[in-house]
């Protein structure tokens, strides 16, 4: 990525120790203004810890970060206050109040923030959700849930937003809502936006840049679409020898990028379009052919292969 970009969010070796646990360990990510960041990990990876970490709520054990260039550790209290002014976020997770409608608890929080009342209204319509109706808090599903606190967090137009798994728990239909919303608040508003997921083929197409962490740790930052182009498709054969299989490929078909994963399972580090001969070719040769298929540079693809068995998808 290119260091010397104009940075919302920048953390240096942040790390954050539970007793024995390491939960974030030297973590540096750099998120550029206007762009979307996908934080991309399974459960437990940290990413919940970075962000808290980032709005003040948890204090690290070692390790900075800066806000709209700012160093958080040596600002005052009244440029606290104006920094998280700018920043709208999912992770405070505002205690709703279960007996009172999405509009009145937005009330609360729109009054908090001196924001007039029609900036409810629409923050509601933009996320979906009903202004003024009588469906109380408790009585809202979990994909509802999920978009009003995506419409607090976004009331007050904020500079940087930070959303906790945005999308757990929404429909097909709400996935692409706030995919919109997204895309339109970075791109249309300038809004800058760090996203946690595990939802890998979402993550694939709405974010700019990445930083995959396990265990704490960032395994790879970049922008996704070198990413994906660094880590295009390829095509893979399981067989019932993969070294005399690779002979083959070489020999009589002359493909040299050739990654033998192990005795029965080969790969060619591109796309073929003549896999029926290779197969024809393997059978008269005595391989036995389990499987061929093609394995697209997915972002899924590369994260399992990076991080050694594959993202939770509950
Ligand atoms: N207050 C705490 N005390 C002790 N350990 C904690 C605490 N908070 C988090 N952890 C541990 O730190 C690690 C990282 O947790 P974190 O919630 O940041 O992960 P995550 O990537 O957000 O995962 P998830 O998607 O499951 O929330 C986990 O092993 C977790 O058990």
């Amino acid at each position: 990525m290119d260091l010397n970009n104009d940075y919302v969010l920048r953390t240096d070796h942040l790390t954050k120790i539970y007793g024995p646990q390491i939960s974030v360990k030297n973590l540096s990510i750099h998120v550029q203004k206007g762009k979307i960041y996908g934080l991309l990990g399974k459960n437990g990876a940290g990413k919940s810890t970075t962000m808290k970490m980032i709005l003040g709520l948890i204090k690290p054990s070692s390790g900075t970060y800066s806000l709209f260039g700012k160093d958080m550790s040596k600002i005052t209290n009244s440029e606290l206050k104006s920094i998280f002014s700018k920043v709208g976020n999912t992770i405070e997770s505002p205690g709703f109040y279960p007996n009172l409608t999405g509009t009145e608890n937005l009330r609360i929080f729109a009054k908090l923030r001196k924001l007039p009342e029609k900036t409810i209204e629409s923050s509601l319509t933009k996320l979906g959700l009903p202004y003024k109706d009588k469906k109380l808090f408790s009585e809202y599903s979990l994909g509802m849930k999920q978009r009003l606190a995506i419409a607090n967090a976004t009331m007050n137009s904020p500079e940087l937003l930070i959303l906790d798994e945005p999308i757990n728990g929404l429909d097909p239909e709400g996935i692409v809502d706030i995919r919109k919303l997204l895309i339109d608040l970075s791109q249309n508003q300038g809004t800058t936006i760090l996203i946690s997921s595990h939802i890998l083929s979402e993550m694939q197409l709405i974010a700019d840049d990445i930083g995959i962490i396990a265990n704490g740790a960032l395994l790879v930052e970049s922008k996704l679409q070198d990413l994906i182009e660094q880590n295009s498709n390829s095509f893979v054969f399981k067989v019932s020898n993969s070294a005399n299989a690779a002979k083959i490929l070489e020999q009589q078909f002359k493909i040299k990028d050739i990654v033998i994963t192990n005795q029965q399972k080969l790969s060619i580090s591109h796309a073929i379009t003549d896999s029926a001969a290779i197969i024809k070719a393997f059978i008269m040769n005595g391989i036995d052919v389990q499987a061929a298929y093609l394995k697209e540079g997915t972002l899924e693809n590369y994260f399992e292969s990076i991080t050694n068995g594959g993202a939770s998808h509950e």
